[in-house]
């Protein structure tokens, strides 16, 4: 049954205009758009007129069906329009909360333990960015006892002072008896392996000594973070204890970087190894795995460096070449006599090593220029040390200054 439509005329509605304007506004006119200029030149007996949009519940009763379709349509694209904006904003909302690698919980924990943190980001938009992008870097210098640790950090540490970069060394080995390198932070001022090893309830040997002395180490992080007190950009070295167990199967280490990363550290190991373990084939094979095996357990970029070079002999040397290509360990020489289960094995391993491209030593000359930048271009790339960070050079004053006062110690 066609439904009766109680619509006005363009006369009607210009009388109820008329009416509105004398009786000051009194009258309810929202519905119905009278200063259409359209209406002006339309039949004043059509019944179709526009609704006024502006209006939020015009009484549909009350217009013809084309008006009302007219605007159903409208409500209809209206609720589309903004469905379609809500469910971008709740997808982009939840995006950022669950799926953006954003972690809440870390930034909030890092205000509450320093709520300067915060402030710093309100009030200092680069510091905010430069956080973002910028975090500190650091070597994580290890290896077996005896590989060179100790003498690398010194030498890096010159060579950064000769580029005109920054770096901070950080001494973490507690039985270090002595180093060349200047330490700004030193674990044995926290603890050292003879507080431990002369402690009449400890009672514990070296390694249970340096074990011990990590895990404390561990229990202890705010005087790590206080002491290294890790700025955006920092470039930090980190000498490490020589106990191969503490990167082969014991979980210190691991908790040592993770805490590290968690104070947003970008950390690469650097694994070294003594070149005259490399030497021959049985001795690579353990030396690779025991790189391998520390690789797999601190779960950082990882690579490994050949120290001690300049004492090879120049056939070792000539040998040595053979390890700085993987796809090249088939030519490497047989140099002792195996048994033929025991050659087999050595094959084999060879052969895994080989066809995974696992591990590759790149030999390092401290006593050459060349070979200390390509070793350290290497760490800067797996560290992803980019270009377009600020390189932090030395103020020249100060500079100045240093050389005026070694020159004064000279002359004394
Ligand atoms: N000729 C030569 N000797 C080196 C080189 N690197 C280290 N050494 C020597 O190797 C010995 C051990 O070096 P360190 O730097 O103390 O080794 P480390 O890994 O720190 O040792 P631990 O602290 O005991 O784990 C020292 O006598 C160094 O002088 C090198 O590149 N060439």
């Amino acid at each position: 049954m066609e439904r009766t439509v109680k619509a006005k005329t363009i006369r009607e509605l210009r009388a109820i205009k008329d009416e509105y304007e004398n009786d000051g506004g009194n009258q309810g006119l929202d519905y119905v758009h009278l200063n259409d200029p359209l209406l002006s030149e339309v039949d004043p007996n059509r019944t179709n007129y526009f609704v006024n949009r502006n209006s939020l519940n015009p009484p549909l009763g009350e217009v013809d069906r084309k008006t009302r379709r007219k605007i159903a349509r409208i409500k209809f694209s209206q609720l589309i329009f903004q469905a379609t904006v809500g469910v971008f904003f709740a997808t982009f909302g939840l995006y950022s909360v669950f799926f953006s690698g954003y972690d809440c919980a870390l930034e909030a924990n890092t205000v509450a333990e320093d709520p300067t943190y915060a402030g710093s980001m309100i009030s200092n938009m680069k510091w905010k960015n430069a956080m973002e992008t910028m975090p500190a870097y650091a070597q994580l210098v290890v290896g077996p006892a005896g590989s060179g640790k100790s003498t690398y950090c010194h030498m890096m540490q010159q060579h950064f002072q000769v580029l005109g970069r920054s770096c901070r060394v950080v001494n973490l080995d507690p039985a270090a008896e002595q180093y060349q390198y200047e330490a700004e932070v030193d674990i044995r001022e926290l603890i050292s392996i003879e507080d431990v090893m002369d402690d009449e309830e400890l009672r514990l040997g070296p390694n249970g000594g340096l074990v011990f002395c990590m895990e404390y180490l561990t229990e202890n992080f705010e005087w790590l973070k206080e002491n290294m007190d890790p700025q955006e950009d920092d470039y930090y070295i980190i000498d490490c204890p020589g106990q191969i167990e503490l990167y082969t199967h014991l979980d210190v280490m691991k908790v040592i970087v993770d805490k590290l990363k968690s104070w947003d550290f970008r950390i690469g190991a650097v694994f070294l190894m003594d070149s005259q373990f490399l030497v021959e084939r049985g001795k690579y094979i353990s030396g690779t795995m025991a790189a391998l095996s520390c690789m797999t357990k601190l779960e950082v970029p990882h690579m490994n460096i050949m120290t001690k070079i300049d004492v090879l002999s120049p056939s070792a040397r000539e040998e040595i070449d053979n390890y700085t290509d993987p796809s090249c360990y088939e030519r490497v020489e047989n140099a002792t006599k195996y048994t033929k289960r025991y050659a087999k094995l050595v094959d084999s391993l060879f052969r895994v090593i080989d066809d995974y491209s696992l591990v590759n030593f790149q030999p390092l000359d401290s006593s050459d220029e060349e070979s200390i930048n390509y070793a350290l271009a290497i760490i800067d790339t797996m560290l992803q040390w980019g270009e377009d960070q600020d390189v932090k050079v030395r103020d020249e004053e100060e500079r100045d200054f240093e050389n005026e006062m070694t020159d004064l110690n000279l002359d004394d």
